[in-house]
This record gives C-alpha cells, structure tokens and sequence, in this order.
C-alpha cells in the first residue's frame, strides 16, 4: 500500500495553490478556439531559446505591446537569451482582448511556447516577479493537447518532508484545450509550478492529451512594468532603477550586476517569505545575462 496518496487532481472550483489560483474554461470563442492554433502556427515567429548552453525543450516567442515611440515591456528571466520581441500577432491579440476579459487588469506582454510532443516540458521554477506589476496575476492559456500543471511546496514551506520519505504538498491541474490558467502571485511565491515531460505511449493518453498530435501552445500573459525604449540603450520602469520614464537609465551587462540579479532569482525560486522590497525593490538595470556572440 503506498505510504501517501497521489497528489490530488485539482480543476475548475477548487481551492489551487494559496487560493488566489483559478481554472477557467471555454475561454475563447469556439470559433477562435478552433482555428488559434493552426494561426498561430504560422503567424508566431517561433525561435529555440538557450539557457546555460543548450536548447529550452519548446519552442518560444515572446510579443508585447509596443508604443506609438517604440518602447516596449520587458520582462527579465535567467535565460543565455530571449528572443526579440514583436507585437502581438493578430491571433495573439484576439486572445489577449478575452484574457483581459476575464481578468480585473490589463496584460501587455505574452511568452508563448510550443511543446511539439510530449518530450517537451518545463521545468519546475517560480516566475520572476522584478518586472511583473506587483499584485497583478500571470495568466497561462492552453490550446491543443492537454498537458499537466504541477505546483509543489517550496522546500522551506513544508519544514518536515523530505524526512523519512514524507513528500513536499504537490497539487496537478491537467490544463485542458481553451482554458486559462491564472497564477496569483501569492501561490507563485511559496509554490513552483512546472509542465512535466510525458512520455507515455500515445495509448494510454486520454483523448484529449492526444488532441492535436499531442502538441500544445501556450500563452504566458503578464502585465510588465518596466520598459525599454526602442533602441534598448535605456531601461525604466518597476525593476529598473529608474522608476519613470524621464529617469531612464542605461542598460547594464556588467559581470556584476548579472551576478547579483541572478542571485535574487535564485533566492525567489526557493524562499516561501521572498522579502520583494528588499531584493527588487531598487530595481536593476541589467538587460543581457551573456553576451551575444555574432
Ligand atoms: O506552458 C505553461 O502553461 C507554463 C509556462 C510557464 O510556466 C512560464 O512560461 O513561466
Ligand atoms: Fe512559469
């Protein structure tokens, strides 16, 4: 008999995370819904990202919301390089008008990624808020194959698994076709989330993982309150260390202030009571975290 149960299988009603978490379904048109994702296929410019030397397992692009002076929002994660932004595609931006809908904010800047198969994943982290307007909710739309959302317990929120084989709290929330993921910030700061690989013989999938080939897009909507002009030489805004507009700053790529960015990151993937003042809150003026060869 096994020692524990299975984390449970959480959806639409139910208490997820900290309970600032929801499910929604059906939340595009069906007629949208329908051809979103073969659109999207072609009109996304897909690109592999790399992080510490090798391909992310997904294909990625990133579109935002770009202002009639070419600023745009940036939204800073450790990653070797993202791809440039564009603005939002048209598919994308239909999307985003229900996205913002359905949520009491708006969202100026989307990740979107292809998981080709069932191979593709990502792994288990917390989002980086520097950048995300405080308060605000990250947003996760699904088209295509179902896929599964596992959150698990930062390690130093649950003190006393780990011993004697007592696993951290872990809660799956299988992501159907047309829904909408929303991730309050208070679950992203004492829980990870993840999209774990699955390898399982097309067989033993359910319909719905088998819905497009097993192919999933998602669509990562964040409300991003830091900016760059449109020659990226400066930086302002929430994360940065100017704060408005008139008090841009010069973008940094000094060794230094990567290293001391990609420290608060590391501390925002494991600390449950990450103190945002005190690691963000004088802002950073870093943009690349290596430098581009070529
Ligand atoms: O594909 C998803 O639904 C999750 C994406 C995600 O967690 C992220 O982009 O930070
Ligand atoms: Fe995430």
């Amino acid at each position: 008999m096994p020692r524990h149960a299975l984390p449970p299988s959480l959806g639409v009603g139910d208490r997820i995370g900290e309970g600032d978490c929801e499910l929604v379904l059906d939340v595009l048109p069906p007629d949208l819904a329908e051809v979103a994702f073969e659109k999207m296929r072609k009109e996304v410019a897909w690109n592999v990202m790399y992080h510490r030397g090798g391909e992310v397992p997904r294909l990625v692009a990133v579109e935002g919301e770009v202002a009639a002076d070419g600023s745009f929002p940036i939204y800073r994660h450790p990653a070797d390089e993202s791809p440039a932004l564009g603005p939002f595609s048209p598919t994308v931006s239909l999307i985003r008008e229900h996205v913002q809908q359905v949520l009491d904010h708006p969202v100026n800047h989307v990740l979107i990624q292809h998981y080709r198969s069932g191979a593709d994943y990502i792994s288990e982290h917390s989002d980086k808020t520097i950048d995300v307007v405080r308060g605000s909710k990250v947003v996760n739309v699904s088209l295509g194959a179902q896929r599964v959302m596992t959150l698990r317990m930062k390690r130093d929120g649950a003190p006393n698994a780990g011993q004697g084989g007592v696993p951290r709290p872990s809660q799956k929330i299988p992501l159907p076709h047309n829904s909408m993921f929303v991730l309050g910030l208070e679950t992203n700061a004492k829980w990870l989330h993840a999209i774990n690989h699955d390898k399982r013989p097309i067989q033993l999938k359910s319909p719905e993982e088998q819905f497009m080939d097993g192919e999933r897009i998602s669509l990562t909507f964040r409300h991003i309150g830091t900016f760059l002009p449109g020659d990226e030489s400066r930086i302002y805004g929430q994360g940065a260390k100017g704060k408005t507009r008139e008090d841009a700053r010069p973008v940094v790529n000094g060794t230094e202030e990567v290293a001391k960015l990609l420290e608060a990151f590391g501390k925002e993937n494991q600390q449950s009571e990450f103190d945002w003042d005190a690691v963000y809150g004088e802002g950073s003026d870093v943009l690349h975290f290596t430098l581009r060869d070529g």
